[in-house]
């Protein structure tokens, strides 16, 4: 099958969060499996310090009245073919921000529309939070090519109605007062990143004002775990921390953790509890209950806590001064930077994610890959990817606690202070979390599932070929190499089955 990944992010290229890790995962993953999946996102001006980008572009087109050129290259150190959306308003040094950003990705989303109906025509288009959400919208009357829309984030819903009628295009037909309430309408298939999250979002609590119609539209809606690249996450091979170990190494560890300390100016002293956050600074994240409950689980223990991250104003500068009053006991790193958060992951005892609300969290399973045992407050995907540990009967896989409050964050760091003096017991705790598989294989057959059913197909190729080929007749490929890498791809992922 033809994917197309339309996203403002893709690790490792350009990634902000974690809807980066996913579109630099998935596809590479369900090429694995026969499906010939390219990547459309945006030509950022930084792009080229990291990926190789020929300088003659593959194609031009026009969108929103704005001519842009399309350049193709691949994801680095993979086989997915990129193709890169290249316009001025793209040309600055960042990903998200700045005023123009509904304008720009707007035009984002309309070029790769155009790209689609153009130039590589996809059998689905696999759209990535609202920068890529009017593309269900246009998408409606083109009968071959089916969409999906993963919501990643909820909170950021795109420009409103108005707003996209001044900058575009809207089909007499759309509704949605919004972009990410039209794509939900429009999408063959809704998805969001966990199961417990896909549930959650039908209530007020969580539905950030589109429960009602995310009730209305639960039958195309699921909720498909993330993953994470466990070839890129890899303690034993990662060569950006100081020390490589496996579950069965952990004191290699110990290396880690000295050498993040002196690194971040922390005292030095391997048996105090280091905690560490690498985080996008926003109220997503629960950092209100952190800044209010640290200095007090400071004094207490003997802890120490690392925080990487960037984004609200308002945390950066209450981090900042709870670091000022603890020197050698609190770091706080406001900036964005991969190879210090695999040391913090590598090095830290325990990674703190007290999430206000959590679609999936990729940042806790990467912690627990890394022996990093995650803190987590039971909301969305940390319920789908923690467990609460039980000393007694020697399982879980992380603490846990139910209710948004400083005092139940508080009670719960501190039982797992208390659980890292017991060595043994956390060190099996820590090989557990190690072990737990998080390889996109599986969420990755699910996914498979949805396009194959959006397309008429049936589940799985185990089912009668006739089926299958009564479906395929029906579905039209109109340009003329469709058929030809289509029918490869699929006859590779039967051979594989078979
Ligand atoms: N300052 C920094 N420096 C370096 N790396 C940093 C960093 N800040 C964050 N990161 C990295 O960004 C990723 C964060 O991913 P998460 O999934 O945990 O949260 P995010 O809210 O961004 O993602 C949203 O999308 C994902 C993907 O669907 C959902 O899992 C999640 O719940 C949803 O909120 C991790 O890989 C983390 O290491």
């Amino acid at each position: 099958m033809r994917i197309l990944f339309v996203a403002a992010e893709a690790a490792p290229v350009a990634k902000a969060g974690g809807m980066g890790d996913v579109v630099g995962a998935l596809p590479k993953v369900l090429r694995q499996m026969g499906h010939d999946v390219r990547i459309f996102m945006p030509y950022y001006g930084f792009l080229p310090d990291k990926m190789e980008i020929p300088k003659k572009p593959v194609w031009s087109g026009t969108a929103m009245f704005q001519n842009f050129k399309i350049f193709e290259s691949k994801l680095p150190r993979t086989d997915v073919p990129v193709y890169l959306f290249g316009h001025p308003s793209f040309m600055p040094r960042r990903i998200y921000y700045g005023e123009d950003e509904d304008w720009r990705f707007t035009l984002f989303a309309n070029a790769a529309s155009e790209f689609a109906w153009n130039y590589w025509r996809p059998d689905v288009i696999h759209c990535h939070d609202w920068h890529a959400g009017m593309i269900p919208v246009w998408m409606h009357e083109t009968e071959d090519i089916k969409t999906v829309f993963t919501i990643h984030n909820l909170a950021y819903q795109g420009p409103w109605r108005w707003r996209l009628e001044q900058m575009t295009w809207c089909p007499w037909y759309m509704q949605g007062h919004n972009t990410m309430a039209a794509a939900v309408q429009f999408a063959d298939m809704v998805t969001t990143v966990s199961p417990t999250y896909a549930e959650q979002i039908k209530t007020p609590e969580y539905g950030e004002q589109l429960e009602g119609l995310l009730s209305y539209i639960s039958g195309k809606l699921v909720g498909i775990l993330n993953g994470i690249d466990q070839g890129l996450f890899d303690p034993e091979r990662d060569r950006q921390i100081p020390q490589n170990f496996t579950a069965d190494t952990l004191e290699n560890r110990r290396e880690n953790k000295i050498a993040l300390q002196e690194e971040l100016g922390l005292e030095v002293n391997s048996k105090a509890f280091l905690l560490g956050m690498v985080t996008r600074l926003v109220e997503q994240k629960g950092l209100d209950l952190v800044i209010q409950m640290l200095d007090r689980f400071i004094s207490y223990t003997d802890g120490q806590v690392v925080v990487l991250g960037t984004g609200d104003r308002y945390y950066e500068t209450e981090l900042w001064h709870i670091a000022s009053r603890h020197p050698g006991r609190v770091a706080v790193y406001l900036l964005h930077n991969d190879t210090l958060a695999r040391r913090i992951y590598a090095g830290t005892d325990a990674f703190l994610m007290p999430s206000r609300f959590e679609p999936c969290g990729i940042s806790q399973m990467i912690a627990m890959r890394y022996g990093s045992i995650p803190i987590v407050r039971r909301t969305g995907g940390l319920v789908d990817t923690v467990q609460h540990h039980v000393p007694s009967e020697n399982e879980g896989t992380g603490y846990c606690f139910d209710r948004y409050e400083p005092l139940d964050l508080y009670t719960c760091m501190i039982r797992a202070w208390e659980g890292f003096q017991y060595k043994d017991q956390w060190r099996s705790l820590q090989q557990r979390a190690m072990r737990q598989d998080f390889a996109w294989d599986h969420s990755a057959r699910e996914y498979e599932k949805i396009y194959r059913r959006i397309k008429g197909l049936p589940e799985s190729d185990d089912e009668p070929q006739a089926e299958a080929d009564e479906a395929a007749a029906t579905s039209e490929h109109p340009t003329p190499d469709a058929a030809t890498p289509d029918a490869t791809a699929e006859a590779a992922a039967k051979e594989k089955v078979a």
